[in-house]
């Protein structure tokens, strides 16, 4: 079976490479077709770099990463756009969702931007804020939620193009303990309920223990030896981990 996500090989110099030191060196990893991926790192670690990477945002220096089986480095940049907007919904701490369209034109953005109507798929994203627990909440604006149901409503907005891939960058990392708790849930449950692959960058350990699988980047490069695998990975062993790798 095709991976969701596929790196072999992956270097990223910032800048000019030359003596500099990479900050991502020899990554290889798949992310599975209905995975749930962690990966942890202290800050500065390449985490968000390696994201960026992925969705096509920015180019490798070396190696190669493969979107549904596709080499990104390959692609011309058109194509790399298209690849992303239909594999790749993103979840990002501070939510992203735009301060003057309501939660309903929120949610429709990935179907507008890919020229499509989004008033067609009405229902779609009314049944998908429903599901989340802010279908009361279409004609709010952003900035009347809660933190935790504005990241309920960029889930939504992640599924609503059935991309089938989901990039989490501390998705928790804005809200209480609670709806941090609620988030993590919902992710967990599109993950089996509806097949989506997702890759989740944390540092948080009870977040991390919802994965199937967690590997931990240090100093630019993955720690084999250190990986975790689910399911149920005890959150104690995250935590020992952590303080094995001193992170
Ligand atoms: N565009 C850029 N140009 C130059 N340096 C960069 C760029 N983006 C990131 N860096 C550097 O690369 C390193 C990794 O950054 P990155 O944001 O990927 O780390 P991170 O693990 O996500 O960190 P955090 O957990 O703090 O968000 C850092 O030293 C950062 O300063």
């Amino acid at each position: 079976m095709t991976a969701s996500v596929a790196l072999q090989g992956v270097f990223k110099f910032h800048g000019p490479s030359g003596s500099q030191t990479p900050i991502l060196r020899e990554v290889s990893f798949e992310l599975g077709q209905g995975e749930f991926l962690c990966v942890m790192g202290p800050s500065g670690s390449g985490k968000s770099s390696l994201l960026h990477l992925i969705a096509g945002l920015d180019s490798a220096s070396a190696g190669t990463i493969e979107l549904a089986g596709k080499n990104l480095e390959a692609l011309p940049q058109a194509e790399r756009t298209r690849l992303r907007r239909e594999q790749i919904g993103f979840v990002f701490q501070f939510f992203n969702l735009l301060p003057n369209l309501n939660v309903l034109e929120n949610v429709g953005l990935p179907i507008a931007i890919r020229g499509e109507r989004p008033e067609r798929e009405r229902g779609k994203l009314s049944g998908l804020l429903e599901r989340f627990g802010v279908g009361g909440k279409q004609r709010s604006l952003p900035h009347q939620l809660s933190g935790g149901e504005m990241q309920r409503v960029s889930i939504a907005r992640a599924l609503a193009g059935d991309q089938p891939v989901l990039l989490c960058d501390e998705p928790t990392g804005n809200l209480s303990q609670q709806a941090g708790l609620e988030i993590m849930k919902t992710l967990r449950q599109v993950c089996d309920e509806d097949g989506k692959s997702v890759l989740l960058v944390t540092h948080n350990p009870r977040d991390a223990a919802f994965a199937d699988r967690v590997l931990f980047l240090v100093d630019g490069q993955l720690d084999p030896a250190h990986a975790l695998h689910g399911p149920n990975i005890p959150v104690e062993d995250v935590h020992r981990t952590l303080a094995e790798l001193h992170i």
